[in-house]
């Protein structure tokens, strides 16, 4: 078995604009790139702040190259660690990729190690970074909402991504502001190795990966605060596997987030905020808020296949997958049917063939699938409340559950399951001043 993953120090070209990241796996050797757009702040990109940054970007974009073989040990000679950052790490490492060591059956938690020398620095001094927001765009309604919230609430904002296409393009020209947008280039080695036998290969925590990426440029452009759009459902996890519950959306949870935002405090002197601004609202709550605005409508997609390297030459919506089926499910109620039939191009829950997945989501067979879908209870919730709803009663899944999910829950819980969807929660890390704008908007 490969012992080792190596994470080299990475390098950042300002005259190019170029970061590089290089590791080493047995005999292999990789690199990734990212190009940040012209007019970076050159002496922003030689900060001991920005250096640190780097470094721990580098840790978070090893993950692609470590998980080829999952070794016990991650070495980092160059690169020196605070123990809030080692624990950061391992925090990637492990609860990050625990979605990939659940499906490969691979027991990791709690035995990585990290040889990296010892930052006796826990806090760099503080940047002065400019009083603006970077707003990261998936493509799908999350963000869109928080354009909304953002827009109504009087906060301006840039739009980010990184590699984007399709529905993220679309998006952003509807928004109508220019964006950040940072190429990444995966090593094709990696993901060439990815499918060969001897090889694993799995999820990755896309969002800490892009948060990162979005913490360099908030930097280089000069942007004091990150806004995510995770919901609060982000924080329940699939299934337990080797002591601890997994989660597919791990990078999207609240415990992350405190962390990723503790971790970029620190590097910053304070200066740099990270928090979601969706953080108090179920999924079902935030569709019930992209119902307000229809110039999305056919611009957006939350289905994965959009967002493949490589891209898509499907429809927005497959109609296919988990996530069209709780997209589908969590607009119903709150959303005229027309409408929803003009953005999906069909109806999902009048598809007897989609049974056994809406079944899934609802927690009446299998589990919780490995996909960005909310809370198991809040799709029960969604569907008890269509077989009571005048254009869903009929739909063939609807009506095909009805009886189980009664058998399985009971009215009064669900009933209370929907109540709670809508009831905001106060576990969030939503700056006070905005955070009132927004519930005073959001009603
Ligand atoms: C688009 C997508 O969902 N991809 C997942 C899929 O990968 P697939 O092979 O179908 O296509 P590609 O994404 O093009 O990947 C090709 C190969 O490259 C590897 N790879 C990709 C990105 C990366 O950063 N590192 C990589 O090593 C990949 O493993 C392939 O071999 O299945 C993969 C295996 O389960 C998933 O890892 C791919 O997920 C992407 C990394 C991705 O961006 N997914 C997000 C849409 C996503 O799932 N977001 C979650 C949040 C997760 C989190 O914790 O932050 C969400 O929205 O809930
Ligand atoms: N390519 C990307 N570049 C930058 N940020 C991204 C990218 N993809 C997703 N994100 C961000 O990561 C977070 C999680 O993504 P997620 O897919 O849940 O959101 P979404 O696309 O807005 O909505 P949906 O859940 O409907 O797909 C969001 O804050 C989103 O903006």
């Amino acid at each position: 078995m490969t012992d080792q993953f190596l994470i080299e120090r990475p390098t950042f070209d300002p005259a190019t604009g170029q970061a590089r990241f290089s590791y080493a796996l047995g005999g292999l050797h990789f690199v990734e790139t990212l190009d940040m757009p012209a007019g970076a702040d050159s002496a922003a990109a030689t900060s001991p702040n920005f250096l640190k940054l780097l470094d721990l970007t580098g840790f978070v974009l090893g993950v692609s190259y470590f998980k080829l073989k999952a070794p016990f040990e991650i070495a980092a000679p160059e690169i020196a660690l605070s123990e809030a950052e080692r624990a950061f790490a391992i925090d990637v490492y492990e609860n990050g990729l625990g979605e990939f060591y659940a499906r490969n059956d691979l027991p990791r938690f709690g035995k990585l190690t990290i040889n990296a020398p010892v930052d006796p620095v826990e806090r760099l001094p503080a940047l002065d970074l400019p009083d603006r927001t970077l707003l990261p765009i998936g493509g799908g309604k999350d963000s869109l909402v928080s354009v909304d919230l953002l827009s109504h609430t009087g906060v301006s904002f840039t739009p980010f991504a990184v590699n984007p296409k399709g529905p993220i393009l679309t998006s952003v020209e509807t928004i109508g502001t220019p964006p950040v947008y940072v190429t990444r280039t995966l090593d094709a080695e990696m993901i060439r190795l990815g499918s060969q036998p001897g090889y694993y290969n799995g999820h990755v925590p896309s969002t800490a990966i892009n948060s990162m990426i979005a913490a360099l440029c908030s930097l280089l452009f000069g942007y004091n605060q990150i806004v995510l759009s995770n919901e609060r459902s982000a924080s329940e996890g699939n299934v337990e596997f080797d002591g601890r519950e997994t989660n597919h959306q791990y990078s999207k949870s609240l415990g992350f987030e405190l962390l990723i935002a503790d971790v970029l405090a620190n590097a910053t002197g304070g200066a740099l905020k990270y928090f979601s601004l969706l953080r108090p609202y179920s999924e079902a709550r935030i569709a019930s808020l992209f119902t307000h605005e229809d110039k999305f409508d056919h611009v957006f997609s939350s289905c994965n296949r959009n967002f493949r390297l490589t891209g898509n030459d499907g429809p927005l919506w497959c109609g296919e997958c988990p996530k069209c089926h709780f997209v589908f499910l969590i607009f119903a109620p709150f959303m005229a049917k027309d409408r929803l039939l003009s953005i999906f191009g069909k109806d999902l829950l009048h598809n007897p063939a989609n049974e056994a997945s809406f079944r899934e989501l609802a927690g009446l067979a299998g589990q919780k699938p490995w996909e960005c879908v909310g809370e198991i209870l809040e799709a029960a919730a969604c569907l008890y409340t269509l077989t009571r709803h005048a254009d869903w009663h009929q739909a063939a899944v609807v009506r095909a559950i009805k009886a189980d999910l009664l058998a399985q829950y009971g009215e009064p819980k669900l009933q209370a399951a929907m109540a709670e969807c809508l009831t905001d929660s106060h576990d969030h890390h939503i700056p006070p001043a905005l955070a009132a704008k927004v519930a005073a908007y959001a009603v």
